[in-house]
């Protein structure tokens, strides 16, 4: 069991600081993990970081050290996170995406651009015995709703729990990345959707928690079980002290709906790493949709680095404190990423569910795991959610949510599931009756000559009708 990686960044002070207090910083660097802390009011601090990226230090510095490891891990079925935090205007979406996702020098390329980059480099590198497919989900928390970035008609993406996948984003739409270049496009079409306003630290500030999700599915050759990685890239919105920025009207209610879920993070940072250890503390992950989601983050199966974005500026010194201070104790976190788990079956979800017919449907989709391609075991993945969806169609964690809107998209995406489930109960009717005319034939032969081998083939068969025909009595009519 490892510690989350914690890494603190400072930006060079803003045209704006540099008016207000000339030169001077509150930060004094001791080496590359630690630094000491001014702050007029409270004193001084010193912090150790994992790395700590100071005015001068370059992009390809943060990708290199903070992500690059968790890509690799990510092409090989490990889940990983990353999450940059911090005040507004911190210098969170400067790590993120850079300057410009599509017109960006190299130098200044940002995390998402450099992520990309980096599956592409694995792929090439990785032979041509494993095919991978990548694709990416992009959606933003704004106003306590989840927003699909790719489809604005989703406006308010509900959060479950799948033994096999662990959390996840119901119905939200996936697009298949095909190269680099693409990938970039697709993503500033995403970012163009985003929920962005000025704050007097920020002209153009995220009023919204920004979520950027790679899921990563192998395909090795036939004997061996290919691997299921997702990659999360979380750019926070940015706190800000209401008082100080003066926020009014629609920017104020914002501000306080990013501070309360920036709250809730915190809570449950806190009861991670200070409450009693076991089964009998309770995480209060349910009290805000950025918990949730982050729930294997922050609590489970993933590699998980938070990049702690700070001012230097004096005028900052107590908004810089107080997101140090998250980082140091989001340190104290453990994480156990496992990529067994993302073998047999998705991401692992540490709370054990209590045993269901969950458990029932993830053994039968990890034994046609083994004989099944991964597109169509994806396939049944989603028909099992759906299950769950209809079965219990209004869990815990929504009701706080549970407007007439997010029935309207339930129902809808249901019936559309459904019609998805008859097609696919057709093709099986389909793949049966063929199988039944290669019996037939294989049955003549039998009765020829070459009977041993006959029978072997008629028994291969049957056992591959059994199996159809369990999968079709187990989707229903
Ligand atoms: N390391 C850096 N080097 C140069 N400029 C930077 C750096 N970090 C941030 N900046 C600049 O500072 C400004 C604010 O940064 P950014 O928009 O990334 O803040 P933020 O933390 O995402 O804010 P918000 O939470 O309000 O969205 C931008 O103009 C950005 O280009």
């Amino acid at each position: 069991m490892s510690n989350i990686t914690v890494c603190a960044r400072f930006r060079p002070l803003s045209s704006r600081e540099r008016r207000d207090y000339g030169d001077s910083i509150c930060i004094q660097r001791i080496d590359d993990e630690t630094f000491s802390l001014k702050d007029e009011k409270e004193g001084d601090f010193k912090f150790t970081f994992d790395r700590v990226f100071y005015e001068t230090s370059e992009q390809v510095d943060v990708y290199t050290f903070l992500a690059r490891p968790i890509v690799r891990d990510a092409m090989k079925g490990i889940n990983g996170t990353i999450i940059t935090y911090g005040q507004t205007g911190a210098g969170k979406t400067y790590s993120m995406e850079g300057v410009n996702i599509l017109d960006c020098d190299e130098q200044k390329k940002g995390l998402l651009s450099r992520v990309i980059d980096g599956f592409f480099e694995d792929i090439s590198s990785s032979g041509e015995s494993i095919k991978y497919t990548i694709k990416l989900s992009m959606v933003e928390i704004y106003m306590g709703k989840v927003r699909d970035l790719f489809d604005l008609s989703k406006d308010n993406i509900q959060i479950k729990e799948s033994k096999s996948e662990g959390i996840l984003l119901y119905g939200v739409t996936k697009i298949p990345l095909l190269d680099p270049a693409e990938a970039l496009q697709k993503l500033s079409h995403g970012l163009d959707n985003r929920a962005v306003g000025e704050t007097q630290m920020n002209m153009g500030s995220s009023r919204s928690h920004s979520l950027y999700i790679f899921t990563i599915q192998q395909e090795m050759n036939k004997d061996i079980r290919g691997k299921y990685g997702k990659l999360i890239l979380v750019d926070l919105a940015g706190s800000e002290k209401l008082e100080k920025t003066g926020a009014e009207g629609r920017a104020f209610e914002e501000a306080k709906t990013i501070n309360k879920s920036l709250s809730a993070l915190g809570n449950v940072v806190c009861a991670l790493t200070c409450g009693p250890t076991g089964r009998g503390n309770h995480i209060p992950y349910r009290d805000s949709k950025l918990t949730r989601i982050l729930q294997d983050a922050l609590g489970g199966n993933s590699r998980t680095a938070l990049l702690c974005c700070c001012s230097p500026s004096p005028s900052n010194a107590a908004e810089t404190l107080s997101t140090l201070r998250f980082g140091a104790r989001a340190k104290h976190i453990k994480a156990s990423p496992n990529i067994e788990s993302n073998e047999d079956k998705h991401a692992k979800v540490l709370i054990a569910p209590s045993p269901t017919e969950d458990d029932s449907r993830d053994r039968t989709l990890d034994k046609v795991r083994v004989q099944l391609h991964a597109e169509e075991v994806n396939w049944l993945q989603e028909l099992s959610i759906v299950q769950t969806t209809l079965s219990h169609p209004n869990p815990a964690e929504d009701s706080d949510s549970d407007s007439e809107g997010v029935m309207i998209c339930t129902i809808v995406s249901a019936r559309h599931a459904m019609e998805e489930l008859a097609t696919g109960v057709e093709q099986l009717k389909h793949s049966t009756k063929e199988l039944r005319r290669t019996i037939e034939v294989a049955e003549r032969l039998v009765a020829h000559e070459n009977a041993v081998n006959a029978a072997q083939h008629v028994c291969f068969l049957e056992k591959m009708l059994n199996r159809l025909m369990r999968l079709v009595a187990w989707f229903g009519p």
